[in-house]
């Protein structure tokens, strides 16, 4: 097991990484106040490894755990399925000290993490990610919320976990597409900021992709160690952490636009990183060979490039407006300047903007 931390404060937490750790029951102990535990899953997740959590909580006496088990989806990251997890909360009188464990994707993560906020105006709350992506990212820095239909993340709260436990033998149950969209963010932390990271996956992707242990472990300790950094240096987003949007404002869009959970994030994320690093080289900052890199590496996690092929230049500005970056009404895109150095940027004319995006959108891509 490897360990990291989150440097908070007195909200500090650590990131545990490695095999058989939902069996740990020492590694959780320390961070339940309370008596009252409830674990907030999906059913598709529950029937995989609800019992071996529940059989691990089972060996913290005096503990009241109850499982809540919404359906599986992006499409269901709304207020009204939130609401179950209030009222699930309620009804088992649960008070204060109650502490909620996410067992889940990022979907669940976000939506467990954003009960624990307001839910008696906020309870702590545990992240067990079991999708690569959420144990790269989403179960890192107190992000949480849900969608609504005209924004991605629109409704939300900062609000940090106690503790991250990734367990790494869940990833062997997770969808070859799924792993996929976990890899977009991992290779999003190279693009933004180290160079030898992006070199190290370059070399490293088909073996990462047949999830060599030992390789994802590293991917996913070096994507932690990257994440807390940025989140310990600007928690609330005021400046760096915004880097970590790399990609996201086109991304976002593609899933609004599309229907969520049409396009998984990681894919959307794929494109927009693709698109960023388009309109990076637009500005003069990235060369075509850069260009090429990038999408060469995106191909090879078998991530989209182009965007879908119904998207059009209009919606992507359509709700690139509403980007939560935006700064009275002024467009704040993550760029790269160079390769491996992030940038967010107001520098962008809008017309190039269109341009760019009239061109991409012509060679549009449909998922296999
Ligand atoms: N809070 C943040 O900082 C942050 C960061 C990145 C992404 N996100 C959010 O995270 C979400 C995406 O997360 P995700 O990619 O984990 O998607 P997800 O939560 O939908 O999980 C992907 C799929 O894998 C299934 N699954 C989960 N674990 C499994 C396992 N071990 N074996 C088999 N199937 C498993 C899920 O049921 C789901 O069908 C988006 O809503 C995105 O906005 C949040
Ligand atoms: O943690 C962050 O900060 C990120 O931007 C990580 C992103 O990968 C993630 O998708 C996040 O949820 C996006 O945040 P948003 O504020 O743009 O909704
Ligand atoms: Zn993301």
């Amino acid at each position: 097991m490897q360990t990291l931390n989150v440097d908070l404060g007195d909200r500090s937490y650590p990131i545990h990484i490695g095999p058989a750790l939902l069996d740990r029951d020492d590694l959780i102990r320390p961070h339940i106040t309370g008596r009252q535990v409830m674990i907030v899953t999906n059913d598709t997740v529950a029937p995989l490894y609800r019992q071996q959590l529940e059989t691990t909580l089972a060996r913290i006496e005096g503990l009241e755990v109850i499982t809540l088990i919404l359906p599986d989806g992006e499409a269901y990251k709304n207020l009204q399925h939130l609401e179950r997890i209030w009222t699930g909360l309620l009804e088992a009188r649960f008070s204060r000290t109650a502490t909620l464990i996410a067992l889940g994707g990022g979907v669940i993560g976000d939506m467990t993490g954003f009960a624990a906020a307001t839910y008696q105006r906020g309870i702590p709350f545990i992240q067990i990610p079991t999708t690569l992506l959420s144990q790269v990212d989403s179960s890192v820095g107190g992000k949480t919320g849900v969608n609504h239909p005209l924004g991605k993340n629109m409704i939300g709260a900062f609000h940090q976990p106690q503790l991250v436990l990734a367990d790494t033998d869940t990833l062997s149950t997770l969808p070859q597409r799924e792993l996929s969209a976990g890899m977009a963010e991992v290779i999003k932390y190279g693009l933004l900021g180290d160079l030898e990271f992006l070199s190290w996956l370059e070399a490293h992707m088909e073996a990462l992709m047949a999830r060599d242990a030992t390789l994802l472990t590293e991917a996913i300790l070096q994507s932690c160690a990257c994440k807390a950094r940025l989140v310990a240096e600007d928690e609330r987003e005021g400046g760096v952490r915004a880097l970590l949007n790399l990609g996201h404002t086109f991304g976002h869009a593609i899933e609004t636009e599309m229907g969520y959970g049409c396009w998984l994030h990681g894919e959307a994320v794929g494109s927009g990183m693709y698109l960023a690093t388009v309109a990076s080289q637009r500005m003069g900052w990235l060369d075509q060979a850069d260009v090429l890199r990038v999408a060469t590496l995106l191909e090879r996690a078998h991530l989209p490039t182009h965007p879908p092929e119904n998207m059009t230049p209009k919606a992507f500005l359509k709700h690139m407006a509403v980007d939560k970056k935006n700064i009275d009404g002024h467009l704040r895109l993550v760029l790269l300047k160079p390769l491996g150095q992030a940038v967010l940027t107001t520098a962008m004319p809008q017309a190039e903007l269109e341009q760019m995006l009239t061109t991409e959108c012509q060679s549009g891509q449909a998922l296999s």
